[in-house]
């Protein structure tokens, strides 16, 4: 195949309600659309999930624009590519930037879905047909958590994501606790407590969560194996995962007992299978996370999860739980539980182009 133009869309879209970790209070998103059109008019769509400032990682809306601009379009357009893996190995001599690079590296798999005639999860190796939904919870105040865990669950959400810090784990979740003693029920620290915490940490083990995600330093690896040995509750790693080697890395010292696999995180859907890959052989579980998205990159997401090993569900919500209305037609809905994988081509989803020309703040085209 071949790429002759692309489209770079800046967009910005409230937040339907403000959502809180411990490192940050989103109430707005701002995100970038990519497009990509080959020879033939075939089209194909990914969505950089970097934010406006670098509170999870460290690129943001613009340092993806520059390099999507900059570096990485010139390495595609008008090149011959013979599939998408290719392109995630040509991205290898670019260092880091592994959301700007699975922003097209993404919009490369669903033209290339398309041209194959198949949708992009049966084109990768899906199993499953329907992709098991699980929600985040926006606010960490109890009484709020405990009203909004009741709606997600009538909604048919199979499992839930609480955010915890050192001012607010014990109580939030002893709370939420007695209300859903079965609940499906994890926690997320976005890295906000050290080994200094073991004690506190012991004592959340009583709270018979499925995992805690990512308690120790983003970078840290070594420390989260030590920490493993001190609690039951098996160890989620989130931020400190970007490449294949970091799973490895943590594989070897036994730092987790799951990993939570982002597309963005981890420089696109071909690094994605790969690293699912690898923790099946070795008994790892994973799940797909999410990153406050919009219906491109989720589409890609439940593609993703429709692969063997994604059998923890995602957090992988409805357009309707971030957005009023999203970008894409049609809307990603949660029905019984979780969402159908489409059977329309590539990704099965297309753009809103009246919607999508509302929320741009800036587009550009490349040829
Ligand atoms: O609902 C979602 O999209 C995921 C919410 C979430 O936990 C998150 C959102 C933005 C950045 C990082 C994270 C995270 O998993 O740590
Ligand atoms: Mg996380």
């Amino acid at each position: 195949m071949k790429i002759t133009e692309a489209w770079i869309y800046v967009i910005k879209m409230p937040l339907k309600s403000p959502f809180s970790t411990s490192l940050s209070k989103v109430t707005e998103r701002e995100g970038i659309i990519i497009k990509v059109r080959d020879e033939e008019g075939t089209i194909g769509l990914g969505e950089a999930v970097a934010f406006s400032t670098p509170w999870y990682t460290e690129e943001t809306v613009k340092t993806v624009f520059h390099m999507l601009k900059d570096i990485l379009l010139p390495l595609i357009l008008h090149q011959p590519i013979n599939d998408p893996s290719e392109v995630s190995k040509r991205f290898d001599m670019i260092r880091g930037n592994q959301m700007a690079k699975a922003g097209i590296e993404t919009a490369i798999w669903d033209l290339y879905a398309k041209q194959q005639k198949k949708p992009l999860w049966d084109l990768i190796g899906g199993v499953r047909e329907h992709v098991p939904a699980g929600v985040v919870v926006g606010s960490q105040d109890p009484i709020e958590a405990i009203e909004n865990i009741s709606m997600y669950l009538q909604e048919g959400y199979k499992r839930v994501k609480v955010k915890i810090k050192p001012e607010n784990d014990y109580y939030l979740l002893k709370e939420i606790r007695k209300h859903y003693p079965e609940l499906d029920l994890m926690a997320d620290a976005n890295s906000a407590y050290s080994l200094k915490d073991v004690e506190i940490l012991k004592s959340l083990d009583e709270f018979n969560l499925l995992m805690i995600e990512q308690p120790l330093g983003i970078d840290d690896i070594v420390e989260h194996s030590i920490l493993q040995k001190e609690i039951k509750t098996p160890i989620c790693l989130d931020e400190s995962i970007v490449s294949l080697q970091d799973a490895k890395s943590a594989i070897y010292l036994k730092s987790c007992g799951v990993i939570n696999i982002k597309i963005g995180r981890v420089g696109g859907l071909w690094n994605a299978i790969q690293m699912h890959d690898l923790c099946v052989e070795n008994n790892i579980k994973v799940w797909c996370g999410g990153m406050i998205e919009f219906g491109i990159s989720k589409a890609h997401n439940i593609a993703l999860a429709t692969k063997s090993g994604f059998t923890i569900p995602g957090d992988i919500s409805s357009s309707s739980r971030y957005w009023e209305e999203d970008i894409i037609t049609p809307e990603i809905k949660v029905h019984n539980g979780g969402i159908k994988a489409p059977s329309d081509y590539g990704i099965g989803y297309e753009l809103n182009q009246r919607r999508l020309k509302e929320v741009t703040i800036f587009e550009e085209k490349y040829d």
